[in-house]
């Protein structure tokens, strides 16, 4: 796979389906790179990234978390989302295939830009 190493969140997601490919190690150390920000936890063995933004206000973070809905809804990809007071948790992984896919770092680069147009 080839991965481009700008401008991220500009590519087209592919549909994941439990016979795509989770990212190889070498891929994610590649596309990390891309959203350094975001942390790569195990949970439950499978891989997640994961990433807590912080918001002025309930409705801010609310605001943040009907933008990220729609980037789901766009790609049929969907993320757990935990909003409170202030502060939106994201984490974004591909069920199908229990871990990662070149998908979960378009959608978190993203999900970075729809927060950066709110500052
Ligand atoms: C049928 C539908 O396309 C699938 O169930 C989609 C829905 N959203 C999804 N979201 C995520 N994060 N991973 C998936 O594997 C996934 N699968």
């Amino acid at each position: 796979m080839e991965v481009e190493m700008s401008d991220l969140k500009a590519h087209s997601c592919e549909a994941c389906s439990p016979n795509a490919s989770k990212a190889t190690e070498e891929e994610k150390q590649q596309l990390h790179k891309e959203v350094p920000d975001w942390e790569i936890l195990e949970i439950d063995g499978e891989e997640q990234l994961h990433k807590v933004y912080k918001l002025k206000n309930f409705v801010k973070a609310l605001e943040l978390t009907n933008k990220i809905g729609e980037l789901a809804e766009e790609e049929d990809h969907h993320p757990v989302v935990v909003l409170e007071y202030g502060k939106v948790a994201v984490s974004w992984w591909s069920h199908e295939i229990g871990g990662l896919h070149k998908n979960d770092f378009i959608l978190a680069a993203r999900t970075d830009a729809a927060f950066n147009d709110m500052q």
